[in-house]
């Protein structure tokens, strides 16, 4: 895994922090209108005129009291980073800007990524923008919601679907790079997670530069968690902050390699001399089993993650933690967080439930200040919204009982009603 690594001592760093949100309100101005890019001195790898931006990360941080009481948290402590704010809905677009404009900058004719369907959307649309190279898109076949795949087919890629699971696409995506000279733009490409640092400078930004006590992030290809610390590193090291955040990162049960690494396994970065020889072992019996990641939360339903060693890095700097959760757990919290004001996709929800796990175990406090990632919009998936929505006691939909929902406590689906004016009347006066 290579990193990007700049010498600061040639690139004229901002002496503050706050001279970075001067340029928020200049929105003539492209560069400095991105929520990525008006941090250009913290990714200095590209000159102004290479920027290929669509606006990406005019996200919001955004106090959420109905969701910290679900988790458990005193009012005004849990804070809700939007990011399916972003143009093609989710967080990915704080990376593919960066890694598309390093694709023009490198001259690439083609550009390809495996996707579970956010990945494919933001490089379609970066591409459709930039109109300077093509894009492939391979995906494993059952394993994309169509919110998704609808933006990448309307953005004009080309997709292939394959036999198999996102694993499965992304070790061939990485063969047929290789092999056709194609650049490749999953999070194993360091300019893409220079992109996604952007996220965290927005959260000091919007909390008045002052360091909460955690960040919840989703874990998948841990390219999110491996950029925050790398975003969170630089900025001490450049003495921007006095103190880093602690970082919990959350898997779903049914994809949870970094937890058992992590948390089981006890593999730690050790400055660069982690375990590798344990860790090999672990991948090597999961082949031998054939043990396949399971998730309704199909973002995140990842079992070989790419940025594993980067993710132990982050967690080192960030004195950080890792908790699984499931299924039941994630489309509960995603429930409450719709109920909260700001709907997220399955995957997204487990930042808060696991913000709610940790509080549970009293490794967050209930007085800590909580940074939860939202990391993609409500509308990229809703067949597991209707299904949570419908499911009642009486019936529960398959594949929710599947993956292990049994039950949907904030189940609020349609109410099927006669169309006559009393019945209806009555019906919601009854609310
Ligand atoms: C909506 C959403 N949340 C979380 C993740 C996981 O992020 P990461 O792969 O950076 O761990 C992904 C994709 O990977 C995603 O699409
Ligand atoms: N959820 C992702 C999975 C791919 O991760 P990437 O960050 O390596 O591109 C997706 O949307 O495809």
């Amino acid at each position: 895994m290579l990193d990007v690594s700049y010498n600061w001592d040639q690139v004229q760093v901002p002496q503050s922090l706050r001279d970075f949100e001067k340029r928020w309100s200049n929105r003539n101005h492209p560069i400095d209108f991105s929520g990525v890019w008006r941090f250009r001195e913290l990714l200095p790898f590209a000159q102004d005129d290479q920027i290929i931006t669509i606006g990406e990360g005019q996200t919001m941080l955004k106090a959420s009291n109905p969701v910290a009481q679900y988790a458990g948290l005193n009012d005004d402590c849990l804070y809700l980073q939007y990011e399916g704010l972003n143009p093609s809905g989710s967080f990915k677009d704080n990376g593919m800007t960066a890694a598309s404009t390093h694709a023009v900058m490198v001259g690439a004719k083609v550009a390809a990524c495996a996707s579970t369907g956010n990945t494919s959307a933001s490089l379609a649309v970066y591409a459709s923008v930039a109109q300077k190279f093509k894009v492939v898109v391979f995906v494993g076949s059952g394993k994309i919601a169509f919110g998704k795949l609808s933006q990448a087919l309307d953005y004009g890629a080309k997709t292939v679907q394959i036999q198999g699971d996102f694993d499965d696409a992304l070790a061939r995506v990485r063969e047929v790079c290789n092999q056709e000279g194609i650049y490749l733009c999953n999070s194993v490409n360091p300019f893409r997670l220079e992109g996604q640092k952007s996220i965290m400078f927005r959260v000091l930004e919007s909390l008045n530069w002052e360091v909460p006590d955690w960040i919840v992030v989703p874990g998948g290809n841990l390219g999110n968690s491996s950029a925050f610390g790398k975003a969170f590193m630089e900025l001490k090291e450049l003495g921007l902050i006095d103190r880093i955040p602690r970082l919990a990162i959350i898997n779903a049960q049914g994809a949870n390699t970094l937890y058992q690494l992590y948390e089981q396994e006890g593999i730690r970065w050790n400055g660069g001399n982690y375990d590798r020889a344990a860790s090999t072992d672990f991948f090597t019996q999961m082949d031998q089993e054939n043990r396949r990641a399971s998730t309704l939360a199909s973002a995140i339903e990842i079992n070989r993650p790419v940025n594993f060693s980067k993710s132990l890095r982050a967690l080192d700097v960030c004195n950080g933690v890792v908790r699984e959760v499931t299924d039941q757990q994630i489309l509960d919290a995603k429930a409450q967080v719709g109920a909260g004001g700001l709907g997220c996709e399955p995957a997204s929800a487990a930042s808060v439930a696991g913000a709610k796990l940790l509080k549970s175990e009293g490794v967050i406090a209930s007085s800590d200040r909580v940074v939860c990632i939202l990391t993609g919009h409500q509308l990229k998936d809703p067949n597991a919204t209707v299904a949570y929505h419908s499911a009642t006691d009486e019936h529960m939909d398959e594949k929710l009982t599947s993956h292990g929902v049994n039950k949907a406590p904030f189940s609020n689906g349609p109410i099927v009603v006669e169309n006559d004016l009393d019945k209806i009347i009555k019906v919601i006066r009854s609310f």
